[in-house]
């Protein structure tokens, strides 16, 4: 057990650094630490050596293998264990005085709700996606407590301390959309590796191993893109014909094994590439795919011809016509593979002593690789998992789509991958770096000594970056981006029973005297609005409201800032014969909506500082919704229940004429 003495020298080093005040307060700052992987292992290690003695640590994963090379916390044995807890034990050996309580839960869950979050002095993020990052931001800004968020992609890095109103929040700056690729290069066109992962991954898995689904859909709307309606016929036969697939994967017994994954290679491989060749047109500007044929890839006779010009990375040596033999690696490009055949030679060594992701794959192992993975995918399915989905861990999907991509872009002429880099694009990954990961984690926690002593003007964005002269820039504090759907809200909590509370009275009490027309939200979906109030008597509850969730009361004539408010539950010693709802009091009053500043001239002033910013590396995308209600600055031109109305009637509906049609219509990598 400690003693007070020992304990008193163990924070002498960080007394001298943080001053006695700042010191004294960390065993009593309580800290919210949200995720602990690359980030959140490195954080929590810092925290509790500064001198923080209150700590909730909470992540919803349990640890991989593949964590363990920069998630110092873990070790082999804790495989398959919660990280909270896990992280929480290793961490508070590191000082006897450390409260971590472990959470293994997800930060959505509804227990988490604002007045949780108002129990917290600070909150530090170490996610890896941008819907918990968001949700946190938001939290955060309904409770009022300081956040700083972090995020690494490889050797970059940045953190974002946020305080309301002072700075901008996380979503104040719009965040990069992920790649799409139009449908047709997908289904019928593709040109690079990307384009085959891609298929392999988002469509041919998906089809085989996925729900049933009709594609209609994603062809409609390609179809009323302008993309080329012959093709889209095509691809809709196409589409028609996995059903036969689907049925022998589900059925197939062992001693017939491999004949559902030769019928899903001849349809796939040789039928749709022929039903494609039959388009003349389309091969005028191209060079044409090759069928693939089973047999003859196994026994070693199929010569597939090499037409060089469709290979993404020729660089004037490619030889069209040229013959790869059979059992020659697909060229992996970027290896020495790829480097020996487009220099012209034919030998191309494939070593089999490397390790065997790294390893180039020939004709012949993309097909076997295709067989086995299949087959056990199929055994999966007959075990009784419902679907089955990509996941860059799960070896089977790997393999699946390692071997399907491989075999497309021989079929395609363009250059093979091995199963290590088709692992890093189709699942997305910039590998981390664990130094990356502990600068940052040592970044946030000065800034958080900032925060906590309120020092505002010391606060700065700062960015990790691949600038050996300046490995970190960083960028004073902007202040909230006046348009900003999310920061210029303003914020209020209802405790309430929301079983026995009606959204009317909600609306009504929490506008008070200031009654005005107004739609209601919960996230994306309509409950009302001004020429709709069917829902107005139904109860919270039977809407779905339940704690944990907000209200969004957004002004019709645009002309106030919307009400955000959040529900939690009312306190256990509510009478009974009091209303379900406690008011907030004062009652919000959200100011007045600052106007957009006009369109900008034709010729661009000089950047703002705050463009300075990069957005915060994200290792997951999501794809950008079709019109968030949060950043519409416009009113719009039809009331959301009459939107609503219409787009479930399949219709988009264009908030301004150069609005782009959304995601839909292509395959998103995500
Ligand atoms: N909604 C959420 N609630 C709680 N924890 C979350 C949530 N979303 C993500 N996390 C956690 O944030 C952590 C982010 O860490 P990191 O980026 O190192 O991811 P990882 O899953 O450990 O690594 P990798 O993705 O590279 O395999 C993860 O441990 C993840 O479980
Ligand atoms: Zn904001």
């Amino acid at each position: 057990m400690a003693t007070k003495a020992s304990s008193s020298r163990r924070n002498l080093h960080a007394e001298a650094v943080l001053g006695p005040e700042l010191s004294a307060r960390l065993p009593e700052t309580k800290v919210l630490l949200v995720g602990a992987g690359g980030i959140g292992c490195e954080l929590l290690k810092n925290v509790v050596l500064a001198g923080f003695g209150n700590i909730t640590l909470l992540d919803l994963d349990t640890i991989d293998l593949s964590n363990l090379n920069r998630q110092f916390l873990f070790r082999k044995k804790d495989v398959k264990q919660s990280k909270a807890l896990v992280a929480a034990k290793t961490a508070s050996a590191f000082n006897p005085n450390v409260r971590i309580t472990p959470i293994h839960g997800n930060i959505k869950e509804p227990q988490f709700d604002i007045s949780w979050f108002r129990g917290f002095d600070i909150v530090l993020n170490a996610l890896d996606n941008l819907d918990a990052r968001r949700h946190v931001n938001k939290m955060c800004l309904a409770a009022n407590v300081p956040l700083v968020e972090s995020g690494t992609a490889g050797y970059l890095g940045q953190i974002q301390p946020i305080v309301k109103d002072r700075t901008e929040c996380f979503d104040c700056v719009p965040k990069p959309t992920t790649k799409t690729f139009p449908v047709c290069t997908i289904r019928s066109t593709p040109s690079q590796p990307i384009h085959c992962i891609v298929w392999a991954k988002s469509y041919l898995l998906p089809q085989l191993f996925g729900e049933e689904e009709d594609a209609g859909g994603e062809l409609d709307e390609a179809e009323k893109q302008g993309e080329n309606a012959k093709e889209i016929a095509t691809l809709r036969k196409e589409a028609q014909a996995f059903t036969t697939v689907r049925s022998a994967l589900r059925t197939q017994s062992k001693s017939e094994s491999s004949n559902a994954a030769r019928l899903a290679f001849e349809k796939v491989f040789h039928g749709d590439i022929l039903n494609l060749l039959s388009m003349a047109d389309m091969w005028r500007s191209r060079a044409p795919p090759t069928p693939l044929q089973f047999d003859a890839i196994r026994q070693d006779t199929f010569k597939l011809e090499k037409n060089g010009s469709l290979s993404p990375s020729t660089n004037g040596n490619s030889q069209p016509n040229s013959s790869i033999p059979n059992g020659s690696a697909i060229p992996a490009s970027g290896s020495a593979v790829t480097e020996k055949l487009l220099n012209g030679s034919h030998h191309v060594i494939v070593s089999k002593l490397g390790l065997k992701d790294q390893r180039a794959l020939t004709l012949q192992d993309s097909l076997e690789l295709f067989v086995s993975s299949t087959n056990k995918l199929a055994s999966r399915l007959q075990a009784g998992e419902d679907t089955i989905s990509f996941d860059k861990d799960d070896d089977d999907t790997l393999d699946f789509v390692t071997a399907a991509s491989n075999l497309r872009s021989a079929a395609y002429s363009i250059p093979g991958k091995t199963r290590w880099e088709v692992k890093e694009m189709a699942g997305n990954i910039i590998p981390a770096i664990a130094t990356t990961n502990a600068i940052i984690s040592g970044l946030i926690v000065l800034q958080a000594f900032h925060l906590l002593r309120k020092a505002y003007n010391s606060l700065h964005n700062v960015h990790v970056q691949f600038k050996p002269s300046m490995p970190l820039s960083s960028i004073s504090m902007s202040p909230p981006n006046a348009q900003c759907g999310v920061c210029r809200d303003t914020y209020t909590e209802l405790p309430c029973d929301p079983s026995r509370v009606t959204l009317g009275e909600v609306v009504s009490g929490i506008l008070g005297e200031n009654t005005r027309d107004v739609s209601v939200y919960e996230e994306k979906r309509v409950l009302s609005d001004p020429d709709w109030d069917d829902n107005l008597e139904r109860t919270l509850e039977s809407l779905n409201v339940t704690k944990g969730k907000f209200l969004s009361i957004v002004d019709d004539d645009g002309e106030y800032e919307t009400v955000q408010v959040g529900i939690s539950a009312l306190p256990p010693n509510h009478p009974i014969d009091k209303p379900a709802f406690i008011l907030p009091d004062p009652l919000p009053s959200p100011p007045k909506k600052v106007k957009p500043a006009p369109a900008a001239p034709s010729t661009p002033p000089p950047a703002p500082v705050s463009s300075k910013k990069r957005p915060a590396p994200d290792d997951e995308g999501v794809p950008s919704a079709k019109r968030l209600r949060t950043t519409a600055t416009a009113p719009a031109p039809f009331t959301p229940s009459k939107k609503k109305r219409l787009e479930d009637d399949g219709l988009i509906l264009l908030e301004t004429p150069d609005e782009a049609i959304d995601d839909d219509a292509v395959i998103v990598i995500d």
